[in-house]
């Protein structure tokens, strides 16, 4: 069957209500389009999971804090619909803002905790926009699965937590981040940095690898982290918003690793936050 592109939660339940009918299990993979490769990693593992798959495709404007980022955000349906088209997509829901929030909306989702601090700290506002959309979804949906890429890792986790705490029946999967050849997460924002920028991009990779490695042979995290910093500007970013190692789960800081640990890093090249993370195990386990 081919794509179908809904715009209405009354039609997407229609849909989803005749395959409940015949059995058939539900994925959904909840995007802001600009589709890659990471986006279409989600596709295919939904595809493993469930007879039936639906993208949604929503540029939320209850998680972007600044007006310009959310005027910049590429926005390109028809071409995300012809790349979904091979994957057996069967719905893109892609409501507009009306259908979303419209009607006197006024409730907020805030998960405390985890969406405190990294991202939560820098972008005011962004989980409560995420956790308040992520929780529509699921429920107009009501996927079986939901899948989300660890390239947001604390997104990640903010889901994980909303769902439990919300008893939302919906099983949250996370996957790989998907890199390009130079090491560079794949990221929507990416088509904004210029040539110059795009070559300075992988050490935001480079340095969280190194990193890791030091952190996972012993070294304390004061020393590692403030040497990633420099090791950032030095390769030419503008401005280091956090490089940090926190627990895996709770995301509090850790002064080293003796547990299975994080480190994430958000920086600027130009106007283009970059957003990255690794896992730290550490040596012998
Ligand atoms: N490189 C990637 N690998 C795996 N999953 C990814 C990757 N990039 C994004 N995703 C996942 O795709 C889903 C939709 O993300 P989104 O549409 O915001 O894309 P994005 O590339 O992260 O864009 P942005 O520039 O907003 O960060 C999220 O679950 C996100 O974690
Ligand atoms: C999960 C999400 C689609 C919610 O708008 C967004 O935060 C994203 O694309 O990662
Ligand atoms: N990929 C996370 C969505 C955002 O940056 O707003």
């Amino acid at each position: 069957m081919s794509l179908s592109i809904l715009r209405t939660v009354a039609d997407l339940r229609d849909r989803v209500q005749t395959w409940r009918r015949a059995g058939e299990r539900v994925a959904v993979v909840p995007t802001m389009g600009a589709l890659h490769e990471g986006h279409l990693s989600l596709v295919r593992a939904g595809r493993e999971r469930a007879e039936r798959v639906i993208v949604t495709l929503f540029v939320n404007p209850k998680q972007f804090n600044n007006a310009s980022d959310l005027a910049a955000y590429p926005r390109t349906e028809a071409d995300d619909a012809a790349k979904l088209a091979p994957f057996g997509v069967d719905v893109l829901f892609a409501p507009g803002v009306e259908e979303m929030y419209g009607n006197g909306f006024a409730t907020t989702v805030s998960v405390s905790g985890v969406s405190e601090g990294l991202c939560g700290a820098h972008r005011p506002g962004h989980f409560d926009g995420v956790a308040t959309v992520v929780s529509k979804l699921l429920l107009q949906s009501g996927a079986d699965c939901a899948l989300f890429g660890e390239k947001d890792y604390q997104q990640l986790l903010v889901v994980r937590r909303l769902v439990a705490d919300l008893n939302i029946p919906t099983e949250i999967i996370g996957c790989p981040t998907v890199r390009e050849a130079d090491g560079l997460a794949l990221s929507s924002r990416n088509v904004r940095l210029t040539p110059e920028e795009r070559r300075k991009a992988p050490a935001i990779a480079n340095v969280l690898r190194e990193t890791a490695e030091r952190l996972a042979s012993g070294m304390m995290a004061a020393p590692a982290l403030e040497a990633a910093r420099s090791a950032l500007e030095a390769a030419g970013f503008d401005r280091v918003e956090y490089f940090d190692l926190r627990d895996a789960e709770t995301l509090l800081p850790i002064e080293r690793v003796d547990q299975p640990a994080r480190l994430l890093a958000a920086a600027w090249l130009g106007e283009t936050r970059l957003i990255d993370n690794l896992p730290v195990i550490p040596l012998g386990n």
